[in-house]
């Protein structure tokens, strides 16, 4: 399993990432790289895919600085979609990283995942602006006020799903905006209605290597199944239940000596170094979704 260090997010102050996605083509780095360099910006980062140089699809994430910019960001991006953008039929945006992206995780009563991205945040290793915790069960409460971030507790009761999912909009846009949702083992299946009115992408641990046991109780299935290997998975949620585009996974052997509670514990650890590696990426704007798959520099 990777180091804890692959989570770190620390965003180098005035910069900015470009991400691209379009159609492959002869000449696209030459006239992004041409395009940054007339307007006077240093790159920094510069990373591309294509899925294949004949008719496939292709990705970029230029990072580079703001300063010595001859233009400010918005004729910035005027330019580039009248230079570069709409001559390529790209989809394409640029992330200012000058501000920390705001995040509010959900977590019902599992708390390893929630602490993990809480303790990264305090020790600065998580480039973020924690601003809310919502829980449909209070037991995260206590620790969640010793970080000084507001907790807010709304129940799930049976039958009343839509009564929650709506106090819950109603928070996140009291406390937002915001630019992600994680679900930290939050263990309700949100609305598509939900997800359309949440404001941000929503990024959800699953702990299992899905495609595998999707749904409840995995490790209870993985140990009927006998499995060899357990693992987690961070994807981006959908209205599918554990079938949005993958970001991160991550496996562990086990044997048949571990009964279920041991695969619940050396799980602990996979989902949430899973979670974090996921959660900083997008942070950092590494990772790109196409079709139901992403692309993570
Ligand atoms: N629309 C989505 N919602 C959620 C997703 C998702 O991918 N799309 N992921 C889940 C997390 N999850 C597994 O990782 C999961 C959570 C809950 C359930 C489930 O069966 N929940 C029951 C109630 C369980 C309870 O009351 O304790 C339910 O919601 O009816 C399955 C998988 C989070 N949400």
């Amino acid at each position: 399993m990777a180091s804890t260090g692959d989570t770190a997010t620390r965003g180098r102050p005035n910069t900015a990432r470009l991400l691209i996605s379009c159609a492959d083509r002869r000449g696209i780095v030459a006239a992004v790289s041409r395009f940054l360099f007339d307007h006077g910006a240093n790159i920094l980062d510069a990373d591309q895919h294509t899925t294949d140089p004949e008719g496939g699809t292709f990705f970029m994430r230029m990072e580079f600085h703001l300063e010595g910019l001859d233009v400010g960001g918005p004729e910035l991006e005027r330019s580039f979609a009248e230079r570069v953008g709409e001559p390529f039929g790209m989809e394409w945006r640029i992330a200012y990283a000058c501000r920390p992206k705001r995040v509010a995780l959900l977590v019902s009563r599992e708390e390893h995942c929630l602490l993990d991205l809480l303790w990264r945040w305090r020790r600065g290793d998580l480039d973020a602006e924690i601003a809310l915790v919502l829980s449909n069960h209070r037991d995260a409460e206590r620790d969640v006020r010793g970080f000084e971030v507001p907790f807010a507790h709304v129940p799930v009761e049976r039958g009343r799903k839509p009564e929650a999912e709506a106090a819950m909009l109603a928070l996140l846009r009291e406390h937002g905006p915001f630019d992600l949702v994680v679900l930290a083992r939050y263990m309700q299946i949100l609305s598509g209605d939900f997800l359309a009115a949440a404001g941000a992408p929503l990024i959800n641990i699953h702990h299992s290597f899905l495609p595998a046991f999707a749904g409840a109780d995995p490790y209870q299935r993985a140990s009927e199944r006998g499995v060899k290997i357990i693992g987690a998975t961070a994807h981006y949620v959908t209205e599918e239940l554990d079938a949005g585009p993958i970001i991160e996974q991550d496996v562990a052997h086990v044997s048949h000596r571990d009964d279920v509670p041991d695969l619940v514990r050396i799980g602990r650890d996979i989902e949430r170094t899973v979670l974090a590696r996921a959660v900083a990426r997008h942070l950092a704007d590494r990772v790109l979704v196409h079709e139901n798959k992403t692309v993570v520099f």
